[in-house]
């Protein structure tokens, strides 16, 4: 254990509750609708499955979460201030490489630090390489460093393990889990049941642009025992470690108020 240190900031401390309220889409007017009065709400530490057929609205609706794109009517509220967005498709047309798109993305998020999740994914032999040049599954993960560096308070992957090696397929879990254990919200667009490990998962499914919570858990939480709640006091300097330990063997750790 190190010293005492009295105060120190996670990044995240505001525990959102997300509301969707009767939240409809459509791209242009006079097309039809492709998302239908979706309701739903979204708590600090949730880590949520998103399922559905090619075509059925999953994109769509990820961007209406990130505000990348405006509900053609309903609403939403209670957004945290810093969303993350991995995108199923990263723009990898641009004329740079993949140190200079990070480097102007840190910038763009006020000096954020996108190193070490650089060598986290093991991206290292990627780093000089143009991002046209790049794999899909390379690709995505410059997409994903570009999402976690801020530290979002709301963190959105899309199709994230398509094309994965298979050790950043395992890391993400942990990193789901590590937002989530924070504060933050996770959602995730997968078919491959790669967040499966989680404990406490939940599952939506989009279906015909309507929004369905699966009421039947995942066959690896069914049955689940009793679960049991403790508080731990320990040095504030340790917090990101402890937290990140205890996402790591499975547990849900989060901070419940700020260090004095
Ligand atoms: N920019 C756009 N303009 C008009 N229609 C669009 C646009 N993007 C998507 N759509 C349509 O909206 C519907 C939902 O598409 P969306 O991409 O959200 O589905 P999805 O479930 O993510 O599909 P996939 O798994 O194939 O990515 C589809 O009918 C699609 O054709």
């Amino acid at each position: 254990m190190g010293p005492f240190i009295p105060s120190m900031r996670l990044g995240i401390y505001r525990y959102t509750t997300m509301r969707l309220s009767q939240v409809s889409f459509r791209y242009r007017r006079r097309d039809r609708f492709v998302i239908h009065d979706v309701d739903a709400h979204l708590a600090a530490g949730d880590v949520i499955e998103l399922t559905g057929v090619n075509g059925a609205g999953k994109s769509t609706l990820l961007r209406l979460l990130a505000g990348l794109a405006a509900p053609t009517k309903g609403t939403i509220t209670g957004r945290p201030g810093v969303v993350g967005f991995a995108p199923d498709r990263f723009p990898a047309d641009q004329p740079f490489t993949v140190t200079a798109y990070l480097r102007h993305m840190s910038r763009v998020r006020g000096g954020a630090r996108w190193e070490p999740w650089a060598e986290r994914l093991a991206m290292e032999h990627l780093l000089a390489v143009p991002l046209g040049e790049l794999s899909k599954g390379s690709a995505h993960k410059v997409g994903l460093v570009q999402a976690l560096m801020a530290e979002p308070g709301l963190l959105i992957m899309d199709e994230p393990f398509a094309g994965l090696d298979a050790g950043t397929r395992e890391a993400l879990p942990s990193i789901a889990a590590e937002v989530a254990g924070r504060g933050g919200i996770v959602i995730v667009s997968d078919h491959q049941g790669g967040l499966r490990p989680l404990p406490r998962l939940r599952h939506w499914s989009v279906v015909d642009g309507h929004l369905k919570e699966s009421t039947t858990a995942a066959p690896d939480q069914e049955d689940s025992p009793p679960v049991a709640t403790v508080a731990v006091t320990l040095p504030a300097a340790d917090l990101p470690h402890f937290l990140a330990r205890m996402c790591d063997e499975g547990y849900r750790a989060r901070e419940i108020e700020e260090s004095r």
